[in-house]
Parts: structure tokens; sequence; C-alpha cells
């Protein structure tokens, strides 16, 4: 069982925009691992292995004249997406081919149509790393393809090659929760041939897929990218995402470096999801 522990800050923002847009980027750079829009602002949340003292002191916003803009902090046990989500979500729509919805949202009229309760999971689409990564996916032919979901989430992005005609899927989550609601969301949506697993790149040796999608973190794909590419078939393809435009030359070198050409890559706010193949 997972103990990740969480510390919410709840930031009111006036005047919203563009104050509440440079806020959650430069709480990204500090190391917060994800945020939650509200009407009056933002919640960022960071796990409490990475908080630190003085974690603020490089969003410059805060001190900016031109806003106001006020928090409050919580120490939590475990968020519950699902109430979060509830409270401010809306179905998002990729490409106009997928959607990711929860199941109280009316069936869209999309080619792919995922249905995901996320708890306490990161995974909805909303983010701009699991946007993109949708978006590689759809673009890729994953025809009979075995394909790993590295720190899978909720598993959205396994379901979702999986709907795209994939072969036997694997799903990896170091946190027991997401672990659990992938096995969950996996049999929501009807798809078979899909293994999830709790764990992390430690679990690899001995295992290869054509297609490895890795939404993680700078510093865990620069730990990992070694063992992801001992496990990927000849020609295989990696997706990487969970890092910033200035972190993609350093994720590339690693990858060049053990191997893999870039092809090419998104970018969302400053976001990246990139692509690689095995030479
Ligand atoms: C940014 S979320 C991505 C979730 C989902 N794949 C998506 O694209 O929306 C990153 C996930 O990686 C998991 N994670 C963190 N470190 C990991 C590791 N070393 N190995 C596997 N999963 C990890 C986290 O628990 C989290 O669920």
């Amino acid at each position: 069982m997972s103990n990740t522990k969480y510390i919410g800050y709840y930031f009111k923002v006036s005047p919203l925009q563009p104050a509440t847009e440079i806020l959650i980027a430069e709480l990204g750079y500090a190391g917060f691992e994800s945020f939650v829009e509200t009407e009056n602002g933002v919640n960022a949340f960071i796990q409490s292995i990475d908080w630190k003292e003085h974690i603020l002191e490089g969003v410059y916003v805060l001190n900016s004249g031109e806003f106001d803009i006020e928090y409050t902090i919580e120490e939590i046990e475990q968020i519950n997406w699902n109430k979060e989500w509830e409270k401010n979500f809306n179905p998002i729509v990729v490409d106009d081919i997928c959607s990711v919805r929860a199941p109280f949202h009316e069936k869209p009229n999309t080619k792919y149509d995922i249905i995901i309760e996320p708890k306490m999971s990161f995974g909805t689409g909303h983010h701009e790393t699991t946007h993109m990564m949708i978006q590689h996916i759809l673009k890729t032919d994953l025809n009979g393809k075995t394909v790993l979901d590295m720190g899978c989430g909720t598993g959205v992005l396994a379901i979702l090659a999986k709907m795209r005609g994939a072969g036997p899927t694997d799903a990896i989550d170091i946190d027991n929760w997401c672990y659990l609601n992938t096995v969950e969301n996996v049999e929501r949506n009807d798809c078979e041939d899909i293994t999830a697993y709790e764990g992390d790149a430690s679990l690899l040796p001995g295992k290869s897929y054509d297609v490895i999608i890795a939404n993680i973190n700078r510093n865990i794909l620069l730990n990992d990218i070694e063992q992801y590419v001992k496990s990927l078939n000849p020609k295989g393809k990696l997706f990487l995402s969970g890092f910033y435009k200035e972190d993609l030359d350093m994720i590339t070198e690693e990858c060049t470096k053990n191997h893999l050409n870039f092809i090419e890559n998104f970018n969302r706010n400053n976001w990246i999801a990139a692509s690689y193949e095995l030479k």
C-alpha cells in the first residue's frame, strides 16, 4: 500500500489571468505535481517527499505587485481526484476523435470514448502531457503491437492503445491507488488483455514491447530510459512526457546515448511529449 502524502496549496488569484497561468508554470518548475483550476484560482499539490521549506521561493508571481494572490496550505493523506474532478470537470476531446469523460457524462460522438473514474490517480486527459500522449497514440499504427504504459495513472493511455488495436498491453504504476484504479478502468472500458502491475522499471527485465509510453517526470525518465530501451523490440518506439521544453535536449541526449532516434515532439503550455525510435 502506498503511503503517498500530499501537501495541498489552495490559491486565490485576482485578477485570474494571466496570473493563474504564470502561477501554474512557476509552481511546476518548483516541483508541484498536479493542478486543479478552480473558479477563484488553482489548487496545487506536491508529494510530501518532494516538498522543501521555501518551496515557493522561485514563484515570483507571488511577489508581483500586479496581482493579488493568497493561499492556504493543507496536508492530505490521499487526494480524492474524483471529488476534485467532479467539482471542476468537463469531458475532454482530443483531435475530434478521442474523448475522456466520467461515467456521469453524456456519451459523446467520438470514435474512441474512454470512461475514467480517476479517484486518486492522475490521467483524466486534462493535463497537457496526457493530452499530447493521446495525440501520439492516435498518430501511431498500433495494430497487434505489444505496448507498455509506464506510470499508467488511471490507465487511460493503455486503454486507448488497446482501443487502437494494440496486442497484449501492460500498465505499470508505482502507486497502489493508480494500480487499483487502472484495473477498474480497464474493466469499465471492456478492454481485454491489459495487465496492470504495481511497481517500476525494476519489473522490466525479461519483458519486451514494440511501443513503450512513459508519462512520468524528467528525473525518473532520465534514470529509466536505459531500462526502457533494453525492453524495446527492434524498431520499437518510445513516447516520453512529463517534462518541460527546457528539458527536451537533456532527454533526447539520454535517448541518443541509448540508440534511439528522435522522431518529433508536441508542445503545450511549455510541456513536451516526444517520440523516439530504436535505430
Ligand atoms: C504524470 S502521471 C501520468 C499518468 C497517465 N499515464 C497519464 O498520461 O495521464 C505519472 C504517473 O507515474 C507514476 N510513477 C511515478 N514514478 C514512477 C516510477 N518510477 N515508475 C512507474 N510509475 C511511476 C505516478 O504514480 C503517476 O501515476
